[in-house]
């Protein structure tokens, strides 16, 4: 009978002994249980059986005559109907509501985009083979696909914000974009509105309501800058909102749940800032399962020219200023020279000279601190010394005398003896 039904037939007995021999079990049932007469309807949703609707009679038999079974069948239709108008309704609420989340959250992305569209100009890559740096890179490897917190401390302009994004990229959440938030960029008395959001009204001047970087970064990846700027009041409240994994707009109490992953970054020492009771440890602890050391640009020279020549490349473009070669002496230099803006400073070096440049052979000089001249005289020096230690060798350490590097050089032999002191170059020859 089942089966039947299964197949949108309608079933009717009057009397127990009418069902077919076959339904045998059906029969014991009924006459255990009853019903003693039943008519049974297929219940039809949205053109699928999904069930069956029962009329029956416990204690007696009765007839089920056709004008009956019509009205019946009818009725039965009406419910499917109606149940599928609220299936469908409630399908459609429930896709209108995802439709309203989703554009919600387009929106929060896009207006956010459209902020970060200025600074963000294109993913450049990461540039250099040092062992340094390739560590750093084995790093984000392995920590990419999980969810930890990582936390990438070193030197400004280092490049923790490039590896913040290569960690986001290479991480499942990559396909949405990764929100950023400089904690020393924003004033104190709106960064928790900045990252928990705000209701309108909920301070004076808040105006309207506004997502936190906690809802536009859900299912993405928040990149904290600059997180030992962070207020100590803040530091409580981001931590109670990563251990909770919710937040509460400021001026609400509704709680919204988050699924975000933190990378934060900072130029500061933490454990001292611990010390000095300016960072919790709690949170610094939070943040700190997975740590990544940027190192500095003077401990890793050899990606200097590889730095330079692609920023040269860069640069060219854009100024539709062709070079063929960089000055060899110039790149000692700028490997001699301590960067303490590391690559941030290198690029904007690189700009400079690009700016200056008039030929197609570049000359780029390391930063002074008094100008470009000091960086000059260095060069000049290094050049010095090099050639005066070449004429000695030629003279084989002779400075005085016919031939000697004195005459060679056309200097007198006692500017030339306090040359080389000056220089730090002893003659064997002549002492
Ligand atoms: N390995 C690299 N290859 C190419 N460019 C790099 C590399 N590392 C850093 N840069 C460039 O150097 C500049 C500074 O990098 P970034 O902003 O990532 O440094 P940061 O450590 O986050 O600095 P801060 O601590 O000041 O925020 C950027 O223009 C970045 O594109």
């Amino acid at each position: 009978m089942a089966n039947e039904i299964l197949r949108g037939e309608t079933v009717c007995f009057a009397s127990i002994d009418d069902l077919p021999e076959e339904a045998y079990r059906e029969k014991e049932i009924a006459r255990r249980f009853g019903p003693r007469s039943n008519a049974t309807f297929p219940l039809r949703v949205g053109g699928k059986v999904i069930g069956a609707m029962a009329f029956g009679t416990v204690r007696h038999e009765r007839l089920w005559p056709e004008t009956l079974i019509v009205r019946l069948k009818f009725f039965v239709e009406m419910i499917g109907s109606a149940l599928a108008r609220t299936c469908a309704e409630d399908d459609a609420r429930k896709a209108l509501e995802e439709v309203q989340r989703l554009r919600d959250q387009l929106q929060r992305e896009n207006v956010y985009l459209q902020q970060e569209v200025k600074s963000v100009r294109g993913h450049r890559g990461l540039i250099g083979n040092s062992a340094a740096l390739r560590k750093v890179l084995e790093q984000v490897d392995q920590v990419a696909g999980t969810n930890s917190s990582v936390l990438l401390c070193g030197e400004t302009g280092t490049g923790k914000e490039l590896i913040a994004s290569a960690i986001h990229e290479l991480s499942p959440r990559g396909k949405r974009p990764m929100v950023r938030l400089n904690c020393a960029a924003i004033p104190d008395t709106l960064i928790e509105s900045e990252l928990f959001g705000r209701e309108k009204g909920a301070y004076t001047g808040a105006l309207s309501r506004q997502a936190g970087r906690f809802e536009v970064a859900h299912g993405s990846t928040l990149f904290l800058d600059e997180i030992g700027e962070l207020p100590l009041d803040v530091q409580s409240k981001l931590l109670r909102a990563l251990q909770e994994k919710q937040v509460e707009r400021l001026g609400s109490s509704k709680s919204i749940s988050f699924d975000v992953r933190i990378v934060a970054a900072t130029n500061r020492n933490l454990e001292t800032e611990i010390q000095e009771k300016r960072f919790r440890s709690d949170l610094y602890y939070r943040l700190n399962v997975f740590p990544i050391h940027m190192p500095a640009l003077r401990d890793r020279i050899e990606d200097i020219p590889l730095l330079v020549e692609a920023f040269v490349h860069e640069f060219s473009k854009s100024f539709g200023k062709p070079i063929e070669s960089i000055d060899k002496d110039c790149m000692r230099a700028l490997q001699l020279y301590r960067w303490p803006g590391n690559i941030r400073e290198l690029r904007n070096t690189v700009e400079r000279a690009m700016i200056l440049a008039s030929g197609p052979r570049l000359r780029i000089y390391p930063p002074s601190s008094a100008s470009g001249e000091a960086a000059h005289s260095m060069l000049l020096s290094d050049a010095e010394r090099g050639h005066l230690r070449n004429v000695l060798e030629m003279t084989g350490g002779r400075i005085r005398g016919k031939d000697g590097a004195a005459e060679l050089l056309g200097l007198k032999p006692t500017t030339l003896d306090s040359m080389l002191v000056r220089h730090g170059i002893t003659s064997k020859l002549e002492h």
